[in-house]
């Protein structure tokens, strides 16, 4: 079953993932605008407008692992802008910024400014609304210059960011935290315009990452799940865990055996209706698909896992990074509609 939109006509920007395009290559689709474009590549390239276009290139591919780009279309005219080193374009109903932190030894106060930056530019512009985020994060457990893992180190900026702008972004959205492959941060959000409806929703199996206890860190994660806006649900980046804990260390079957069941959860009808969204999913209208693998050997089992369970027409790119906890071996997003 698909879930049932109660708004007339959506204009939630579309998904495309394309082959990796050159530097200047905009990539525009027939009688669509882009919005936003982030190759996953095999270098960074800092946030710019590149042929009129919010652009961004992470290293994320590696030799077996799929490099493509990513593009965010819509079919109303866009505005496209720069700002303070954030890059962004808006269409009236959403908003695509990207922005980049350098390496550091410490990187908290780099990424609650960051953060800061495109909330003060959603509010400006008047997409308060965030809906998704994505943070990739070069040497995502590493050590910083303190000793602290980077992604701890990372969750305390950007908690700090929605901790003085709540009043006016509000609940946390959907969100991916994975390993680069570069050094430094980058992160990308689309946002809605003030008004719009979303829920955030949870997870059955799942603490909300927002309560994780303190020694996954000092700040808890700020993500929800998913997020539901204008008949789409963007799935957060969803591992082995039950409750708070990784579960099967060391067993990369079972790992992608539950964070399945954890999204079939999550997506299901019976979750939906706790959060008073009507309608359901299933793993088979998972789309535009991402899964981080951590270890390149256990490419095959992955792929061959995700081939059963989701739709052969859906697009699937497989990536070889770390994952945010050191025991877990996978990690699978998505986007339902
Ligand atoms: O911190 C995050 O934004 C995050 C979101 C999803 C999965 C994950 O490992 C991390
Ligand atoms: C994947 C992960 O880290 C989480 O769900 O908290």
């Amino acid at each position: 079953m698909t879930a049932v939109d109660t708004e007339v006509r959506s204009s939630a920007p579309q998904c495309v993932f394309a082959p990796l395009s050159g530097e200047e290559d905009a990539a525009p689709a027939a009688g669509r605008q882009v919005l936003g474009r982030v190759d996953y590549g095999f270098r960074s390239v800092p946030p710019g407008l590149r042929g009129g276009v919010p652009a961004m290139g992470v290293h994320m591919a590696s030799e077996g692992a799929d490099p493509f780009t990513e593009l965010w279309l819509t079919d109303r005219p866009v505005r496209p802008g720069e700002d303070r080193g954030l890059v962004y374009a808006e269409d009236g109903e959403h908003l695509f910024c990207a922005v980049r932190v350098a390496e550091r030894g410490v990187y908290r106060e780099a990424v609650r400014r960051a953060y800061a930056a495109a909330f003060a530019l959603l509010v400006r512009r008047g997409y308060p609304r965030l809906l998704r985020m994505w943070n990739l994060v070069g040497a995502i457990t590493g050590g910083n210059a303190e000793g602290m893992e980077n992604y701890r180190d990372f969750c305390i900026g950007r908690a700090r960011a929605f901790d003085e702008w709540r009043e006016h972004i509000g609940r946390v959205p959907a969100a991916t935290g994975i390993g680069a492959r570069g050094p430094g941060i980058g992160m990308y959000f689309l946002a809605r315009r003030a008004g719009a409806p979303l829920r955030h929703l949870e997870n059955p199996y799942q603490t909300p990452a927002y309560r994780y206890p303190r020694r996954y860190g000092p700040k808890a994660p700020s993500f929800a799940r998913a997020t539901w806006s204008d008949g789409t649900l963007y799935v957060s980046g969803t591992a082995s865990i039950v409750g708070d804990g990784t579960v099967h260390r060391g067993d990369i079957e079972r790992q992608c055996d539950v964070t399945f069941a954890n999204i079939g959860a999550l997506i299901g009808e019976e979750n939906l209706a706790r959060h008073g969204v009507a309608g359901g999913f299933r793993l088979g209208d998972l789309d535009h698909v991402k899964v981080y693998v951590r270890d390149a050997a256990h490419l095959p089992a992955v792929r061959a896992r995700c081939a059963e369970l989701l739709h052969d027409r859906a697009e699937v790119r497989f990536l070889n990074v770390d994952v945010c906890r050191p025991d877990l071996l996978v990690e699978i997003e998505g986007i339902c509609r």
